[in-house]
């Protein structure tokens, strides 16, 4: 955890020209370098670079990386895979905590997707009137992440913001829109949002985990009966992907536009 929190800190400490190699607007870019949410059609940018990139299988991803700072592929790869590997064990307690069978979708585990999104936001005169990423859910399964300071906020089922407290190499698990969806509404995918502050800047690595591109995930037949009736339609990563290339997702969320009506 601390070599990967290393290797952010020293990418977005390279000049700017050296970052903007992989600078892109398209979100179907295995590997890139923004600015704010989605800077092609933000209204308002928020307080955030970022870089992304694809990181399971490992192999299939890990030369597109940056190679520049030297170490970051060794740090942040090493990372990655022992992020994949907590991740499958927690989808394992997670579906026997629903009652299902703690190897279902095994294969789908195993070949899903990991997004890992590195965030920098750097301190802010004005912390009042930006955030560092607006409120949104994550479209996965699950998300596993790394802070160096405080700044995650979550909102409670009051409707009220609540701060997740910084604890010294603690990592944050939060369900993603996939997990709400295959537990037919059981687990709610978490909304949150990071503030920025004045002092100093801060660093979180997310790392986005869903279930691969074109596979349709949809409620689990075993929690669906007459009593609790199909509450979601089924969605893919890839339908996702196109959704937020064209909607400003801090208006609307890309889960709520699969709940089906009540009969
Ligand atoms: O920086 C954080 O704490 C949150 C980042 C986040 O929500 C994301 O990358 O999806
Ligand atoms: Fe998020």
């Amino acid at each position: 955890m601390e070599d990967a929190m290393e290797a952010a800190i020293e990418f977005f400490n390279l000049p700017n020209e050296e970052k903007m190699l992989w600078f892109s607007d398209d979100v179907h870019k295995p590997i890139r370098y923004g600015t704010s949410l989605n800077h092609a059609i933000d209204q308002v940018y928020c307080w955030r670079d970022f870089i992304k990139h694809y990181s399971h299988p490992l192999s299939d991803w890990i030369h597109l990386w940056p190679s520049n700072p030297p170490s970051y592929r060794e740090k942040m790869g090493n990372y990655a895979k022992a992020i994949q590997v907590l991740q499958k064990q927690l989808m394992e307690v997670l579906f026997e905590s629903l009652g299902l069978n703690p190897s279902y979708l095994e294969e789908e585990i195993k070949q899903g997707v990991q997004l890992l999104a590195v965030n920098c936001y750097p301190a802010c005169p004005e912390p009042g009137l930006t955030l560092g990423i607006p409120p949104h859910s994550d479209f996965g399964s699950l998300t596993i992440l790394l802070q160096s300071r405080r700044g995650l906020e979550f909102k409670d089922k009051s409707n009220n913001w609540v701060r997740v407290p910084f604890v010294e190499g603690a990592l944050v698990v939060q369900l993603g829109d996939q997990m709400e969806v295959l537990s037919n509404g059981l687990c709610k995918s978490v909304i949150h949002r990071a503030i920025v502050n004045e002092k100093e800047k801060r660093l979180s690595i997310a790392s986005l985990h869903s279930f691969p591109m074109d596979t349709k995930v949809g409620p689990a037949p075993n929690l669906v009966d007459e009593e609790n009736p199909k509450s979601y339609s089924e969605f893919s990563f890839k339908e996702f992907l196109d959704f937020i290339s064209n909607n400003d997702i801090s208006k609307g969320r890309f889960v709520d536009t699969l709940k089906v009506p009540k009969p």
